[in-house]
């Protein structure tokens, strides 16, 4: 075969030594295509994706990268384990449960977040408890762990859940009176920001206020988040950034901008620490109770400086990126499903109504003075209202009923909540370096340096782990007799599991509780016509175009 010769032809006859050139690239070439032509032939019949020389699987990876989840999950169906060479290391995906236990828990320590994905999210992380492995992370999951127990924690988070699914209970309102199409998804995502922000730092940011503002913070942490992603795909990022040029340029500034929020929120608590300790005992006339005050006050106690500023900073930016996100997609996901299932709607509704009849029973029901809901409902005033004032005067009345315990009460909703968490996991993959070479419990190999992943999205909907209906949305399967029963953590994975296990789960249980029961119970969903539901591939699984809807009242 005379490839090169044939297409120069015309070179050959004018210069002898390009000739020879051209001869040794046709050898060469030949054999190059020999060689992919007795691989591919190898590969016959072999299950996996298509494997070339040098680049492995790529092209096929990136021909599927907008349905990656989907494209492992149809390999992943007919074998639990699948291992995908990339150009400089192999990927080894797992649906199986055993094995997922011996990464998360078993051989916990041969399995790190690892240096790839460190050093790409150093520059928005930095050395927080979501990018770190060994001492410095449990050092900080100790103290986080401790403080996320504490009940001062929880009441203050269960307040803080109501007052925000008010305030977002205004603007759907509003968007019913008015019958505008809204994008629940831009509003959930709103929604979290602000309540993270509270629950962790104490301070409000205003994304959530009726007209919507864009935040300049808020807007620097999602470039942030989004440009750090793409460093996944880029392969010249780090050059882009030594020139700061192109997105790594946008990155720089949308860091620097969230560090001078971050540095600006902990100065202004020190000195308002330092203020109170001059009138007293800094405990005592501490009346704050977010997380972020709570560790100042560690500081406080241990008479040193526990943690630095940029530590403060660091826990500040991965609370964010830890919890924004994926309390958002777990929303609108179920708000969609909602929307695609009116008869679990319908349920849920009956069941919010029947635990409105029951606590409005029980309780020396009481709505509360005018004057603390007036900061969420604009128009209350001690006169007569209009309908939509009286509508969320209605939803307000609700929402005292949702406590801690009550909330604990509403089994269909939390096994719906369940059924959304198995379908769509807010983190669809999760990746892990290899430290030294293992065997997992199914005999699969793997080697020092390379990677893992154990795919909740693709584990709820593997038949052969949940049964023939795995695909179907059905939160009936969680239940027992009317109460939910829970699955091992290996096989329901969506909070990942083991001592790395989602330390936010209980907090971002409460609060999607809380909003949900004030959604199903008071509003209906539209898809406009012509909106797809499908998932954008990101590190969080996201909405591809959002959700718009319109919404008529219960
Ligand atoms: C439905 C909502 C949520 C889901 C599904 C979820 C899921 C997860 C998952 C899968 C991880 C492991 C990530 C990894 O190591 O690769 C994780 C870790 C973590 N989550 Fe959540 N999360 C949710 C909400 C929250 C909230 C609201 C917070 C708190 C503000 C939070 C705080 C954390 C923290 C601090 C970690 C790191 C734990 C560690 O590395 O030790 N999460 N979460």
């Amino acid at each position: 075969m005379k490839l090169f010769t044939r297409i120069n032809v015309h070179f050959l006859v004018s210069n002898p030594c390009r000739a020879k050139f051209l001869d040794v690239c046709d050898e060469l070439l030949s054999e190059s295509v020999l060689w992919v032509v007795l691989d591919l032939w190898r590969q016959r019949g072999k299950k996996g994706p298509l494997r070339l020389p040098l680049v492995g699987s790529l092209v096929e990876v990136l021909w599927n990268y907008h349905r990656l989840h989907d494209w492992s999950a149809s390999y992943l169906k007919d074998s639990p384990t699948l291992q995908v060479d990339f150009p400089d290391f192999t990927m080894t995906y797992t649906v199986n449960p055993e094995n997922v236990e011996h990464i998360l828990k078993n051989n916990f320590s041969n399995y790190p977040k690892g240096e790839l994905f460190q050093e790409i999210f150093q520059s928005l992380l930095g050395d927080g408890i979501f990018n770190t492995d060994g001492e410095l992370w449990r050092k900080q999951r100790k103290i986080a762990s401790f403080e996320f127990a504490s009940k001062v924690l929880r009441d203050f988070s269960t307040e803080v859940f109501r007052a925000y699914s008010l305030k977002l209970a205004v603007i759907l309102t509003h968007a019913a009176t008015v019958q505008n199409t809204t994008d629940m998804q831009d509003l959930f995502l709103r929604l979290t920001m602000e309540t993270i922000c509270q629950v962790s730092f104490g301070i409000g940011i205003g994304t959530l206020e009726p007209s919507l503002p864009d935040i300049p913070f808020a807007k620097a942490f999602e470039n942030a988040n989004e440009l750090s992603a793409h460093r996944f795909v880029d392969p010249l990022w780090k050059l882009k950034r030594f020139f700061n040029v192109g997105v790594e340029a946008t990155m720089v500034k949308s860091i620097k901008q969230i560090d001078d929020f971050a540095y600006d929120v902990i100065s202004a608590r020190k000195q308002e620490v330092a203020a109170q300790k001059k009138f007293g005992d800094a405990k005592a006339v501490m009346v704050r109770r977010d997380f972020f005050t709570r560790l100042l006050l560690l500081n406080e106690d241990s008479g040193q400086e526990t943690f630095t500023d940029k530590e403060f900073r660091d826990t500040m930016v991965n609370f964010l990126m830890a919890g924004r996100d994926t309390s958002a997609s777990t929303i609108s996901w179920f708000v969609s499903m909602m929307i695609l299932h009116p008869e679990v709607d319908k349920r849920i509704e009956e069941e919010l109504r029947a635990f409105e009849k029951a606590r409005k029973e029980e309780t020396s029901y009481n709505v509360g003075p005018i004057k603390d809901l007036k900061q969420f409902i604009p128009g209350l005033c001690d006169g007569a209202y209009d309908d939509e004032t009286s509508f969320n005067l209605q939803v307000a009345e609700y929402a005292q009923l949702l406590t801690y315990d009550s909330l604990l009460k509403l089994q269909y909703l939390y096994a719906a909540i369940l059924e959304t968490l198995r379908l769509h996991p807010p983190i669809p993959v999760d990746v892990k370096g290899v430290l030294n070479d293992d065997t997992f419990p199914d005999g699969t190999h793997v080697k020092k340096g390379n990677l893992v992943a154990y795919s909740p999205w693709a584990m709820g909907r593997m038949q052969y782990i949940w049964g023939s209906d795995a695909c179907d949305f059905k939160p009936e399967r969680w239940m027992k007799d009317g109460v939910v029963q829970l699955e091992s953590p290996f096989k329901f994975t969506a909070f990942q599991a083991g001592p790395r296990i989602c330390l936010g789960k209980d907090s971002a249980l409460l609060q999607l509780r809380m909003v949900l029961a004030i959604l199903c119970r008071f509003y209906k969903f539209h898809l406009v016509p012509g909106a797809i539901i499908k998932y954008r591939q990101m590190m969080s699984l996201q909405l591809a175009n959002g959700l718009p809807v319109t919404i008529t009242l219960k």
